[in-house]
């Protein structure tokens, strides 16, 4: 109801415990604050907020155009909605090194459990794009040595991504893993990995938990969950993918409706009213007044 009741250490709490556990962790990205709660009810361990979602939401390209105040807003209204922990996409940190700094404070109080900031330059792109960019190794040990210097809840993630891989290779991505961690990253994701050996590589490289991305139509295959657990990875994210599942969807919905004019055909699609009903908690809202859910919806599609 309302909001999710744990609070945000003690998610970061159990997050951090779980990673340490060396399991493997699903997740996928949230692309608003009620499709976190579909994640937790389907029985994933975790929600990812993407920075390309939050970017396409707005209808802006992923190109570091979002400020910090959208970002941390979104972050809070997807985190408060589950009790899993949250990690968002901090992409390059927002500027220098004090602006990574406090782009931590502000996620921190913003409820996410983790964040990850990119050693990308800027303009930054979508990590499984050709012609990326990324800084110098001084500046993107910077970005991570403020980034855990900022933080005032030990539990809260700095995961350093390094798109270098795709610039200079996997052995320049595999020093660069070595020397985050060095600067004091808790996690590490290697952007854009071309095979599981790849991923293999950077796990036999760093002991640190590791992130895999499996994002759609990109550089690496959409290996399973299965495949990404014998390699090593601890974490996975879908970061775009509900979004892609849903506007796919809308727009099959848009042209059945333009072509037909009624949407008929389309109910086994949807979300039915009473599921969705279900999913926002209507009859948690008795415990305030008893007026508010005294209806039933029929299950049955017409
Ligand atoms: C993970 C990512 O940073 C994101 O913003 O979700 C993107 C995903 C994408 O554009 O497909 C990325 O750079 O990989
Ligand atoms: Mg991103």
């Amino acid at each position: 109801m309302l909001y999710a009741k744990t609070p945000a250490h003690e998610k970061r709490r159990a997050f951090r415990e779980r990673l340490a556990s060396g399991e493997l962790l699903r997740f996928p990205g949230a692309f608003n604050p009620l499709s976190a709660r579909l994640i937790e009810q389907r029985g994933f361990e975790g929600v990812y907020v993407s920075g390309a979602v939050l970017a396409a939401d707005l209808g802006l390209p992923d190109i570091g155009l979002t400020t910090l105040s959208e970002v941390a807003g979104r972050g809070r209204q997807i985190a408060r909605m589950t009790e899993l922990p949250a990690i968002i996409d901090a992409d390059t940190g927002f500027g220098e090194p004090m602006n990574v700094a406090r782009t931590v404070q502000e996620l921190e109080d913003a409820g996410l459990a983790g964040l990850h900031i990119e050693d990308q330059v800027n303009p930054k792109r979508c990590g499984h794009l050709d012609g990326k960019q990324v800084v110098d190794q001084h500046t993107a040990l910077q970005r991570i040595a403020a980034a855990v210097d900022a933080r005032r809840d030990e539990n809260f993630l700095i995961m350093a991504r390094t798109d270098i891989r795709a610039v200079e290779g996997l052995d320049a991505a595999i020093d660069r893993a070595k020397a985050l961690v060095d600067a004091g990253a808790d996690a590490i994701f290697p952007e854009a990995m071309a095979t599981l050996a790849e991923f293999e590589a950077v796990r036999n490289a760093v002991d640190v938990p590791l992130l895999a991305n499996m994002t759609e139509f990109g550089k690496s295959d959409l290996f399973t969950v299965d495949q990404l657990r014998d390699v090593g990875m601890n974490l996975v994210i879908w970061p775009v993918s509900l979004l892609r599942l849903a506007m796919g969807s809308a727009m099959r919905g848009l042209d059945e409706l333009e072509a037909s004019g009624s949407l008929q055909t389309q109910l086994d699609q949807m979300q039915h009213r009473a599921e969705l009903y279900d999913l926002v908690d209507y009859p948690g809202y008795n415990h305030f007044d008893t007026d508010i859910y005294n209806f039933t919806i029929t299950k049955e599609r017409p």
